[in-house]
């Protein structure tokens, strides 16, 4: 068998997604998600002229084979673009494994390690009141987790926060990047107050989160972990840039505030100390940006030695073709914590069947062969590449800051 035919799609059926189609020379195929928000168009060029091209008649069941010819192959290691590219083939590929093995995905992992896979969802409000509205509309929906993150007085825009309640939070949500001013100081002085009337009003048992988004130090960072001790947080993510891993092992000496981290991760390299230090609870890298099921899978079996479990990134900026495919990691890993969930618009849905399914809070992983998600190419044609940036964020001094 041989691959005859690779390329790439891009539709923007509410937002941007860039998606790797592989085609067999016995009519099989297999899909991948390719998009990194805000620089799609980079993991294109990288696929179509330095990828595709060295795919084309090679056996598609060499999944490890291939994966290694292009990360070791390329000289240059690593990187986001890089890793996408090759996290694309890796997800066409083992989706046509398992087509060609007539099994749903996760059979091919290893099988079912659980029945469903527990989600949270984003509740986000101008204030606490508005906040509070939306983790009440989360819970009637059946979701036993949810994200809280809400406006900060003082504070004109924030990370996480819809422009109108009740409306999904998009990132990326102007032609060129929108600046936002941030405070520290009115932000942590703000959050603890947010988890008490959370608390207050929900009681213990709903599991609850908080994104950082990369925006203290690790000092201001323990101080917030200690703060919000009194609420049991799920996890506080992302609550300092990772780049230095050790800023963990600080963070860690002061709060048992569970920490998660690393969305923006692409390989096993920017998680390694996390992990073998135990200073972090939850792997947030996931299956687009990190090399697709093959590494993915290394960084979670590593993880698990540690104690330290799988908390998929899963904003809408990753298609449907990742996120099916992380139900089916999600279904099969052992280690396994917890899935992000934004649920895509309808129009992406109608660009992207799938077969899992949202209820009561899980997901519930589909049977069709494969990662179960396709794609219908005349209907992605109608939505036309548009670029859109993720903001920046600057001090109120005007200091360029983290986003
Ligand atoms: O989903 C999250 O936790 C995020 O932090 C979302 C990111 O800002 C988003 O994916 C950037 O593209
Ligand atoms: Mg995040």
């Amino acid at each position: 068998m041989k691959i005859e035919q690779a390329y790439t799609i891009v539709t923007s059926p509410g937002r941007n997604f860039v998606t790797l189609k592989i085609v067999t020379d016995q009519g099989e195929y297999g899909i991948g998600d390719a998009t990194l928000n805000g620089r799609e168009m980079a993991v294109v060029a990288y696929l179509e002229e330095h990828v595709i091209p060295t795919l084309i008649g090679r056996d598609p069941q060499r999944i490890e084979d291939i994966w290694h010819y292009l990360y070791r192959g390329a000289y240059w290691r690593r990187g986001p673009v890089t890793m996408s590219a090759i996290a694309a083939v890796d997800m066409a590929l083992w989706d046509i494994k398992a087509k060609l093995a007539g099994m749903p995905l996760y059979q091919l992992l290893g099988g079912k390690s659980r029945d469903r896979v527990m989600v949270y969802g984003h509740a986000t409000g101008r204030d606490i009141e508005a906040c509070l509205e939306e983790v009440a509309r989360h819970v009637d929906e059946g979701y036993k987790a949810v994200r809280v993150q809400a406006g900060v007085p003082g504070i004109a825009s924030i990370y996480g926060v819809a422009k109108k309640d009740g409306e999904p939070y998009e990132p990326a949500d102007s032609d060129l990047p929108a600046e936002h001013v941030w405070s520290t100081s009115k932000y942590l002085n703000h959050v603890p107050k947010l988890f008490a009337a959370v608390r207050e009003r929900f009681g213990e048992d709903l599991h609850v989160l908080h994104d950082v988004h990369h925006r203290l130090t690790p000092i201001e960072a323990a101080r917030l972990g200690k703060e919000v001790e009194p609420y049991h947080l799920f996890w506080l993510e992302d609550c300092v840039p990772a780049e230095n891993q050790e800023a963990f092992g600080l963070i860690r000496q002061h709060t048992t505030t569970p920490l998660a981290v690393g969305e923006v991760f692409n390989s096993l390299y920017d998680a390694k100390a996390l992990i073998e230090n135990q200073w972090i609870d939850y792997i947030r890298a996931t299956l687009t940006h990190a090399g697709g099921i093959t590494h993915m899978r290394r960084i979670a079996d590593l993880a698990g030695l540690y104690h330290v479990r799988t908390g998929f990134h899963g904003p809408t900026d990753l298609s449907p073709v990742c996120l099916g495919s992380a139900i089916h990691f999600d279904t099969w890993v052992p280690n396994f914590g917890i899935q992000e969930y934004m649920p895509h618009t309808s129009a992406t849905d109608q660009v992207f069947p799938h077969d899992y399914r949202f209820e009561d809070g899980h997901f519930i992983v589909g049977e069709t062969p494969g990662h179960g998600v396709d794609i219908d190419e005349t209907l992605a044609k109608q939505y036309p590449y548009k670029r859109a940036s993720l903001p920046v964020n600057r001090l109120e001094d005007g200091t360029l800051w983290h986003w």
